[in-house]
């Protein structure tokens, strides 16, 4: 391995920074030269490629967002797009790849490794957290941290004002962010994309909630199948039909993937990033660098993407059970 080229690709996430700098920093240590692509699979096509540094990744383990920037490509969904952006790396001889997004960013890589075989490590790198193959994603740890913070601000009004609060989360197809926020904000209701949302059953408890408790807090996935906060709630709230209650959405977006990473994240990133470019040295590819119980392993792309890793079960129980 002569050269490799590290690239961030998907939404932003916080850490993602750190994991550039392990990919840079690991790749200098080895001997090998090391490329940032800037734009993702977009600044693959056009050939924006540029040599690093180890002072190219000085000073940005504490920053979000990625100093290599990030897009969504349409033109990498084409096969004449993944071949101009072979092209580019064949012209400079990259004989190794690192890969840090989500899903979407493996799918492609996947894809591009299958045709024209350059080998390629990926890193987790998404707020959402819904990767096989990594117990935490880079930049989930922050990203709930953040929306933690926002509930419990939202909880003093909520209180106050003896209102019923939906605020929605991100999570296009994971509800990960919802649980955990969730459970750590005391919520009264997660509603998630993974699980069937009971939205009688939220009516009926907030029905009754002047017995109990005179506020609330719901936690809402973007993506849950009921439709977003806004859409649940206009629901929720015809249906409970009185006049006392006072509904309220609030939708935190993309606060959520900004801020400076966590320690968590920090050393996450840096630690798949470090074994992404180990994990080139050692003959891996096609595959993802990440930590499961503790432990850095490789899983398969294809694992990666195609499998599932559920929501445990004790985390929506816990909900459930802890707001009585
Ligand atoms: N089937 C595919 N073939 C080729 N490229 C793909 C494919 N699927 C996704 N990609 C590429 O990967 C990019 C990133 O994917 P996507 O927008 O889904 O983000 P992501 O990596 O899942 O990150 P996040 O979870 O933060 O949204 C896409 O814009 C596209 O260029
Ligand atoms: O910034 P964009 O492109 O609107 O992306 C939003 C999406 O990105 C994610 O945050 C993942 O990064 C999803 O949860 C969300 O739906």
């Amino acid at each position: 391995m002569k050269k490799i080229a590290v690239f961030t690709s998907g939404g932003d996430a916080p850490g993602m920074n750190a994991c550039i700098r392990a990919v840079v920093r690991t790749a200098i240590f080895h001997g090998i030269e090391v490329y940032g692509i800037t734009y993702g699979y977009d600044g693959m096509i056009a050939g924006n490629i540029k040599k690093m540094q180890s002072h190219s990744v000085s000073n940005i383990i504490q920053r979000g967002g990625t100093i290599l920037k990030s897009a969504r490509s349409e033109e990498f969904m084409t096969k004449e797009g993944r071949k101009k952006a072979y092209d580019q790396l064949k012209a400079l001889e990259i004989d190794g790849i690192v890969a840090i997004g989500g899903d979407g960013t493996f799918t492609g890589a996947k894809v591009f490794f299958e045709e024209f075989g350059i080998p390629t490590v990926g890193c987790p790198g998404t707020i959402d957290n819904d990767i096989y193959g990594t117990d935490y994603t880079i930049g989930f740890d922050t990203a709930v941290n953040t929306a933690l913070e926002a509930i419990d601000k939202i909880r003093d009004t909520a209180a106050a004002h003896d209102r019923i609060f939906f605020v929605e989360v991100m999570g296009r197809d994971s509800g990960y962010i919802a649980v955990e926020c969730g459970i750590g904000g005391g919520a009264e209701f997660v509603m998630v994309p993974e699980t069937e949302t009971d939205l009688k059953k939220v009516v009926k408890s907030l029905k009754n909630l002047r017995k109990s408790k005179s506020s609330s807090i719901i936690v809402v996935a973007e993506g849950d199948e009921e439709g977003n906060a806004e859409v649940i709630m206009d629901q929720v709230k015809n249906k409970v039909n009185d006049e006392d209650k006072e509904f309220k959405v609030t939708t935190l977006g993309h606060i959520q993937r900004g801020g400076n990473p966590t320690a968590r994240d920090r050393v996450l990133a840096s630690r798949c990033g470090m074994a992404a470019v180990d994990g080139l040295i050692s003959g891996q590819s096609n595959c993802m660098a990440g930590v499961v119980n503790g432990d850095v392993i490789y899983t398969s792309f294809e694992d990666c993407i195609g499998k599932t890793k559920p929501i445990k079960g004790d985390h929506l129980k816990l909900i459930e059970i802890l707001s009585i």
